[in-house]
């Protein structure tokens, strides 16, 4: 079993900040730890827009506190986000995250990331096999 607290990994090689400072995410669960998938928060932070496209992983998103709205760039719909909103992105949909308040997502990505991810200028995170390869 593990048990981890917010407090013990901030600070910690697990506490990941966006080269381009739109966010930070806390990693609970990232690869070495076995699950098969990682388990995050991350804050957005309030007045940016991210562009993501995640097209070696899915996500889901559960938001847990403020607001913001992602814009698909495959079909132009917006959709608003506020505290109890899940998104699911099963078909690798590019898009934009935007926050007007600083908001705070509960993410799953399946494969697990391992640790080191930041977005590209595409907003894709490399493969597990190329961040490992990286170091
Ligand atoms: C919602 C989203 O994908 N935000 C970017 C950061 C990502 N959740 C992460 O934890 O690496």
């Amino acid at each position: 079993m593990i048990v981890r607290t917010l407090k013990e990994i901030t600070g910690t090689e697990r506490d990941k900040k966006a080269a381009n400072g739109n966010w930070v995410s806390r990693r609970f669960l990232l690869a070495k730890d076995g699950m098969d998938f990682s388990f995050h928060e991350t804050t957005i932070f309030a007045g940016t827009e991210t562009r993501i496209w995640y097209k070696n992983h899915l996500e889901a998103v559960y938001c847990v506190g403020g607001k913001g709205e992602l814009e698909r760039l495959d079909t132009g719909e917006i959709i608003p986000i506020s505290d109890g909103t899940m998104y699911a992105l099963n078909g690798h949909e590019p898009h934009l995250l935007r926050a007007s308040e600083d908001m705070r997502l509960v993410c799953v990505f399946n494969p697990a990331l391992v640790g080191t991810e930041d977005h590209n200028k595409d907003g894709v995170y490399a493969t597990p096999e190329e961040e490992t390869g990286k170091g």
